[in-house]
């Protein structure tokens, strides 16, 4: 009998202890939901809300596509080369267009006796080089009348007068310095701006490169809202010179990233606000009107100073049409040729001034980051020609 009152004294106690285990978890299982509703994470609204705009201030972890990191050193800032002739340095780039406008012209030009077909031959390398058909009747007729008159003989002598020629027709007088500011205590304001892939980034960061080693602060305005790489592209040429970048979320109103930018320059007092934009083809209304929204905003805290526009030399007179569309939204005012090493069609810098009436103010002349150089004509004619002759 006292074993069956040990084991039921037992058996309570037992079941006493389980109860004590279980209930409390059972309890915390019921807890009421979290306040603010109790979504689950699925049906949480995806309501992120709108992602501020952001300034990246340097230094920032490289992203793998950046151009060439500094291994050891990622924070290391870079002193870029100097500017002053550049052209002269990269002129070897220019060795596709000078074996049509240099080796071709000359082997005409040596001839004893020009005729008809040798001017003929010489106009068709020209109009080979994109010069343009009315550009190059010009320099043709005023190069045979002067050769005529003159009564030149050599070949170095009309090789002189060649260059005198395309220099001329290149317009030496036009101002291409680039509006880089500061002007009355404000930043200047640069806006990038052209078809896709014409170089637009890479050129905004290479102009951030070429700004600072001639002593400017620089902020850059990642107004690429479209392209998912574009900002992250263009924070990391601005680290590797110090300059900060202002980006915003990515399908954002690009317009409000460069208004932003442009507040960023005011407050931190830089000389130079310089705004990249998406790429968009000229006969897409909606999105040349968003262009010519963006400017209109930055607007507001001042004048837009320089408008360039970034044109693809191997596109060759296609890019002009391209280009009278962007002159009319967005009031151009410097060209940029790109890929000017990539092709035999270096005589478009010719075609492009003459039938835009805007100076072509710098040139790229390859993918490294100082292969961007101030646009210079009697350099660049030298090295179309050959420095020889
Ligand atoms: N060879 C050569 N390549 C260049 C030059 N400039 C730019 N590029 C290359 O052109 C390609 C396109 O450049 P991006 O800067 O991405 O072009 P983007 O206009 O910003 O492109 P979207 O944003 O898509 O419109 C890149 O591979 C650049 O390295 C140049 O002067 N020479």
């Amino acid at each position: 009998m006292e074993y069956v009152v040990v084991s039921v004294i037992l058996l309570i106690a037992l079941l006493v202890g389980a109860a004590v285990l279980v209930v409390p978890r059972m309890r915390r299982r019921e807890l009421p939901p979290p306040p603010g509703g109790g979504t689950t994470t699925l049906e949480r609204p995806p309501a992120a809300p709108p992602v501020p705009t952001e300034v990246v201030a340097p230094p920032v972890v490289e992203p793998e596509a950046a151009p060439a990191p500094v291994e050891e050193a990622p924070y290391l800032i870079e002193q870029p080369e100097p500017t002053a002739g550049r052209l002269v340095r990269l002129r070897a780039r220019l060795a596709r267009s000078q074996s049509v406008l240099g080796r071709g012209l000359l082997a005409v030009l040596s001839r004893d006796h020009l005729d008809d077909e040798a001017w003929e031959e010489i106009e068709d390398s020209l109009i080979t080089a994109d010069v343009g058909v009315e550009a190059t009747q010009v320099i043709v007729e005023r190069l045979r009348e002067r050769v005529r008159v003159l009564g030149t003989r050599t070949v170095a002598e009309v090789r002189q007068q060649l260059a005198e020629e395309l220099i001329e027709a290149l317009e030496p007088g036009l101002d291409r310095t680039l509006k880089a500011g500061p002007f009355e205590g404000r930043p200047a304001v640069v806006l990038v701006v052209g078809v896709n892939g014409a170089g637009k980034t890479t050129t905004c960061g290479k102009i951030a490169r070429v700004l600072v080693a001639d002593g400017h602060t620089v902020v850059l305005g990642a107004a690429d809202t479209f392209r998912a790489a574009a900002s992250e592209q263009l924070a990391t040429w601005g680290e590797r010179v110090g300059a900060e970048t202002v980006r915003g979320p990515e399908g954002g109103d690009p317009a409000s990233v460069a208004f932003d930018a442009v507040k960023r320059g005011i407050d931190t007092g830089v000389h130079t606000v310089l705004i990249d934009t998406a790429g968009r083809l000229q006969n897409k209304v909606g999105l040349m009107d968003e262009l010519g929204k963006v400017k209109r905003v930055v607007e507001k805290h001042g004048p837009v100073d320089e408008a360039l526009l970034i044109l693809d030399a191997t596109t060759g007179q296609n890019g002009l049409e391209q280009a009278r569309v962007f002159t009319e939204v967005v009031d151009v005012t410097g060209v940029v040729l790109t890929k000017l090493d990539g092709t035999a069609k270096g005589g478009i810098v010719i075609a492009v001034q003459r039938k835009l009436g805007i100076p072509v103010k710098l040139v790229g002349l390859g993918e490294g980051p100082d292969d961007l150089a101030p646009f210079e004509p009697k350099a660049f004619v030298e090295a179309l020609l050959g420095s020889d002759g």
